[in-house]
């Protein structure tokens, strides 16, 4: 029987979890301040002063401080008894960790562009459209891409990092060795087939496939490349192009977190187009989200609200996945969640 102390302890929590969500943004800003200016590296050596460390970066003492207890409380950096002593924790030691790493992912996703766009959110549920890069004065994401120069690289060590989580699950879980090519579609640094090639050894042929600005960015990745995947660098290659116009031919095609940036009539038109250079025998495994809940914590449902505004794009459930591929003419061979990831493989009907 629940007593009215209860039922009053009930509320209060229920009313204490709706501010934690309002003020989700505070912490999200506090996070990206702390990651920017790289405060846990400074942890690496054992704990430290805020006073101290705010002197070495050049701001407020109090200020910091006050910005790291606020942290501790989640359980980023650890405020030790004496006044200001802050020390590494699990969660702080990521955000140490040199790029490529998580913090990529943390730096993109907490961006200023970012906040800035969802200032919009209410315009695009309204319109029914993605208004996110309008409020930063673009018309789409590509073309805020294209126009700074720096962002670019930003979001291409973030898909990185997301990759990299990602990447045990997806070899662990798939076969890749009966195919002799393979075509990563939308690859941006070529992570997932450069550890496809190493992890099947049969493969004989690797495109990494993207647009021309991230290939032409990628050619700053060779010694990294080289040092990490000697043996694969003789089998893979960058190509430059659009999956609106063509791709490479090869035997199976993979494409990990693309459809979700597209709406279903655009994610049809990548398949018509992949569909032109296929052997008859060719598969495509999609690497996307399978959102397969209802009513429970998913960050599948997050992203695609972010998707959904940023991108005009979604994730989607299993029954949207076969339709999608119905309309574009293709089989599905399979839809499955690989937990952090889902997988869809298609075929020619
Ligand atoms: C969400 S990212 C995914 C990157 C990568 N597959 C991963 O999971 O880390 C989308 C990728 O699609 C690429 N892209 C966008 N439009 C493209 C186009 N028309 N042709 C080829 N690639 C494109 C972007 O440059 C970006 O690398």
């Amino acid at each position: 029987m629940i007593s009215i102390q209860d039922d009053e302890q009930i509320r209060l929590d229920n009313e204490r979890f709706l501010l934690d969500v309002a003020t989700g943004h505070w912490k999200s800003r506090a996070l990206n301040f702390a990651l920017e200016a790289k405060i846990a590296s400074h942890l690496v050596n054992g704990s430290k002063s805020a006073f101290t460390i705010a002197k070495e970066i050049g701001v407020n003492p109090e200020f910091l401080y006050r910005t790291m207890r606020a942290l501790s409380s989640l359980g980023i950096f650890r405020e030790e008894e004496e006044y200001g002593v802050f020390s590494q924790t699990p969660k702080s030691a990521i955000m140490a960790e040199s790029s490529p790493s998580w913090t990529d992912g943390l730096l993109f996703e907490s961006h200023d562009f970012t906040y800035k766009a969802w200032t919009s959110f209410r315009e695009s549920v309204k319109e029914g459209k993605a208004m996110g890069p309008q409020s930063l004065g673009y018309e789409s994401v590509w073309s805020l891409t294209e126009q700074n120069p720096s962002y670019a690289p930003i979001l291409q060590r973030a898909m990185s990092s997301f990759t990299a989580q990602a990447i045990n699950t997806i070899i662990r879980e798939t076969d890749f060795s009966p195919f002799e090519t393979i075509a990563d579609i939308g690859g941006s640094q070529g992570v997932l087939l450069l550890n496809i090639l190493k992890n099947n050894p049969s493969v004989k042929k690797g495109y990494n496939f993207d647009l021309p600005i991230t290939i032409e960015n990628n050619k700053s990745l060779v010694s990294q490349r080289e040092s990490e995947f000697k043996n694969e660098m003789a089998k893979f290659e960058d190509v430059a192009g659009s999956f609106f116009d063509s791709v490479p031919e090869a035997d199976c095609y993979t494409l990990k977190y693309i459809f979700h940036d597209w709406k279903d009539e655009k994610c049809v038109e990548i398949l018509e187009t992949i569909s032109k250079s296929m052997k008859p025998n060719s598969k495509i495994y999609i690497f996307d989200s399978v959102i397969e809940t209802k009513n429970q914590p998913n960050g599948f449902v997050w992203l695609d609200l972010h998707m959904m505004h940023y991108v005009d794009g979604r994730e989607r459930s299993a029954t949207e996945w076969k339709a999608l591929a119905n309309s574009a003419g293709f089989k599905v061979e399979s839809v499955v969640s690989l937990g952090m990831i889902g997988r869809v493989i298609l075929s020619k009907k």
